[in-house]
């Protein structure tokens, strides 16, 4: 059996739509084994929308790998243990494809090399900023090319940390694109690449005072923002208790703010603010760290059936 160790990722990070996302400490794990026959699919927690059949997403990342190489196995059982919060906006989904996608290829041989993967994971997912971090760790620049993935990882220092604020009702990912305008205004446009730029910049540079700066957004958030109730509030609170930017993490609902300091103030800070709004029994607080490594094997025994 093969264990593999995925997780979860950010999109956007505020004006990046489509191209920035990082990976957080939090995972899931993907157990897979060949088995004479059939496919048995299991999950804990369990939840009604996971797929016990073909349908199910890591299934679906896995057989795309087989259709690649032209290797199939017998049958296959598929375990998943899921710390990852479904259709919350940290990128369940991309864990699944990129981890299914590593899974798939270790179980084959290793025949797909790391920038096959990335851009099978992309293609799948339709954008990359969630599952290039997913598949190699570290906050990713990305660009969905015709053929492959351009990007560049940065390897995030401790120091900055990341608070998550997780809603308890989900937002799928498909609707929070649809209701997206088809085109936006010239000004808000280069308001973004501005932004974008600076942010890279920024994070690359250890420069964080331009952090609030550099998270403003006016390509998804206006329009997003609007489904997620609390969000101006959840954004003012986090901003007030210190954190150097708040907004959207992916297409939401949970909303990400950065620190860089003073992690202990800013917990208690939120926590007092959630309590006195009246906001602690909806939204779950936690503070991640980036995670620097992406899918990686947890175990290895027996892969596949003897041929
Ligand atoms: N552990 C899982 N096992 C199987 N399918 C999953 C799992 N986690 C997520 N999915 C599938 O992915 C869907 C959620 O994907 P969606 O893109 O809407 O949200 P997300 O990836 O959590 O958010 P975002 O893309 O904004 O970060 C679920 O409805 C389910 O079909
Ligand atoms: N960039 C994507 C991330 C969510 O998958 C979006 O905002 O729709």
């Amino acid at each position: 059996m093969i264990s593999v160790k995925v997780p979860a990722s950010s999109a956007n990070l505020g004006a990046g739509f489509d191209c920035m996302g990082v990976a957080l400490k939090l995972y899931n794990i993907i157990e897979v084994e060949e088995i004479e026959k059939g496919l048995i699919i299991t999950s804990s927690p369990d939840d009604p929308s996971i797929a016990k059949d073909e349908n199910n997403l890591v299934f679906r990342a896995m057989k795309m790998v087989f259709d690649e190489v032209g290797w199939y196995p017998r049958g296959l059982r598929i375990n998943l243990i899921n710390e990852i919060p479904l259709t919350r906006g940290l990128g369940s989904s991309a864990a699944c494809i990129s981890g299914g996608i590593y899974a798939a290829n270790l179980l084959c041989g290793g025949k797909l090399s790391e920038e096959e993967m990335i851009y099978l994971a992309a293609k799948m997912e339709g954008h990359p900023d969630n599952s290039t971090p997913a598949m190699i760790g570290g906050l990713v620049f990305a660009v969905l090319e015709d053929k492959k993935v351009n990007y560049i990882k940065f390897v995030v220092p401790a120091r900055l940390k990341f608070a998550v604020f997780i809603p308890d009702f989900q937002l799928s990912t498909e609707y929070a694109r649809n209701i997206l305008p088809k085109y936006i205004e010239f000004k808000d446009a280069v308001f973004n690449i501005g932004r974008a730029t600076l942010f890279a910049s920024a994070i690359t540079t250890g420069n964080y005072e331009l952090l609030p700066a550099a998270t403003q957004d006016r390509l998804h958030q206006p329009y997003r923002k609007k489904l997620i109730p609390d969000f101006d509030k959840i954004v003012n609170l986090s901003l007030e208790a210190g954190a150097k930017g708040s907004f959207l993490s992916g297409a939401g609902p949970s909303i990400i703010a950065l620190i860089d300091e003073n992690y202990e103030i800013f917990e208690q800070n939120v926590k007092n603010a959630l309590a006195s709004m009246k906001l602690a029994a909806n939204w779950d607080f936690m503070i991640l760290e980036a995670d620097n490594s992406g899918a990686t094997v947890f175990s290895v025994q027996s892969t596949s059936l003897k041929r």
